[in-house]
C-alpha cells in the first residue's frame, strides 16, 4: 500500500530547491541545424525565441512555488560547463543527468547517459551537485547506463523503492549495480519495468500520484522484476502488481504521451503539480482521483526536443 505517513515519495516531498539549466545560458539552440536532430533525438527544430519564452514562463511558475537554482549560478566560468552549454541543447533536461532521492538529501546518483551526444552532462551536473556538498552514491561503468528520467523514487508501504524503466536508454546492469550499492542503506527494493522502446524514458509514459493513482501510457509496459531487501530478484508484471496492491491506473494515449508529454508531470509536494497543456478531461480525472491541483504551462516548442516539465527539473531535497 502507498501510505501518506512516512511518505518519502517524489510526489509527496516538497523539494527545497530545483536545479535547472536555462537554454539562454549558452547558444546551443541558436546554433542548431536540422542535420543534428537525430543525434540529439529531437522531433523537430524548435524556434529559439519561442522556446526561450516558454522556458521563462515555466521557470517563473516553478519559482512561484519553490526556489530555483541554475547550473550557471553554480558553475559560472567552469570550462566543461561552458562548452556543454554552448553545444548541447539537451542540457536543459536536468532530470536525466543525475538522480536525487527525497530520503537521502545530501547524496546523488550520477547518471550515465546512453545517448552519445549527452555523455558529458553527468560530469558537469555531478560537479554542480558536489559544489553543493552532495556526494555520489555509486559510479556506473561497462554496460551500466542510467538516465534520470528512467528512475522514480517512491515509498511503497513504508519501503524506499526505486522504480526503474528499461527501454532504449537505461540497462538492467545499472539496476543490478544500484541494488548492490544502495540496498539496504539507501533503498529497500527496486522494481524494474520494461517499457516499449517508443517511450524514451519511464517519465515519458508513467508517473505515480497521491491516493495510489498511477498515470501510464496505454499498452507500453510488459514484464518487470522486483529486487527485494535481500537482493533476491523475482519476475513481476508491474502494473498488475500495482493493481493488486490497490493502485488505480489512469491510462493515456501512447502517441499523446510521446508527442505531447502527457504523463510527464512535475510534482512539487503538498499535492501541487505542473504540466504542459493537458486535455481538460485528463486533467479533471487526475485532479479528482489523486486529489491534486495541476497548473498548466505552454510547452509546444520544448516538446519538440522530446521532453516535458519533469524532464526539465532536478529536485534537491537538502
Ligand atoms: N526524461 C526525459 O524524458 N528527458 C527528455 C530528454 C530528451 C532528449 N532529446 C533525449 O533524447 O535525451
Amino acid at each position: 500500500m502507498l501510505t501518506d505517513v512516512h511518505d518519502f515519495s517524489e510526489y509527496h516531498v516538497p523539494p527545497r530547491r530545483i536545479l535547472m539549466h536555462h537554454p539562454r545560458h549558452g547558444a546551443s539552440l541558436e546554433n542548431l541545424s536540422r542535420d543534428r536532430l537525430a543525434e540529439l533525438n529531437f522531433l523537430d527544430l524548435p524556434h529559439p525565441d519561442e522556446l526561450y519564452a516558454e522556458y521563462d514562463g515555466f521557470a517563473a511558475l516553478v519559482g512561484s512555488h519553490v526556489e530555483t537554482i541554475f547550473l550557471e549560478d553554480l558553475l559560472g566560468d567552469h570550462e566543461p560547463y561552458r562548452l556543454e552549454a554552448a553545444a548541447n541543447p539537451n542540457l536543459i533536461f536536468m532530470r536525466d543527468s543525475s538522480v536525487t532521492l527525497p530520503w537521502a538529501p545530501s547524496a546523488f546518483i550520477p547518471a550515465r547517459p546512453a545517448l552519445a551526444s549527452r555523455a558529458r552532462e553527468a560530469d558537469v551536473v555531478g560537479r554542480a551537485l558536489e559544489h553543493l556538498g552532495m556526494r555520489a552514491l555509486t559510479r556506473f561503468e561497462h554496460d551500466e547506463y542510467l538516465e534520470g528520467g528512467d528512475l522514480l523514487p517512491v515509498t511503497f508501504d513504508g519501503k524506499r523503492v526505486l522504480l526503474i524503466g528499461f527501454g532504449v536508454r537505461t540497462t538492467k546492469a545499472a539496476a543490478i549495480k544500484l541494488a548492490l550499492d544502495l540496498i539496504p542503506e539507501h533503498a529497500d527494493a527496486i522494481i524494474g519495468l520494461s517499457h516499449d522502446p517508443d517511450l524514451l524514458h519511464l517519465d515519458t509514459g508513467f508517473t505515480v500520484l497521491p491516493n495510489k493513482v498511477i498515470l501510464a501510457a496505454a499498452g507500453m509496459f510488459g514484464s518487470g522484476f522486483l529486487i527485494d531487501r535481500d537482493r533476491r530478484l523475482s519476475p513481476v508484471d508491474p502494473l498488475s502488481y500495482a493493481e493488486a496492491l490497490g493502485c488505480s491506473i489512469i491510462r493515456c494515449d501512447k502517441a499523446d504521451a510521446i508527442a505531447h508529454e502527457r504523463c510527464n508531470l512535475l510534482p512539487l509536494g503538498r499535492r501541487r503539480y505542473l504540466a504542459f497543456d493537458l486535455p481538460a478531461e485528463l486533467k479533471a480525472a487526475l485532479e479528482e482521483a489523486a486529489d491534486v491541483t495541476i497548473q498548466l504551462v505552454k510547452g509546444t516548442e520544448i516538446a519538440k526536443a522530446t521532453g516535458g516539465v519533469h524532464c526539465l527539473t532536478r529536485p534537491l531535497y537538502g
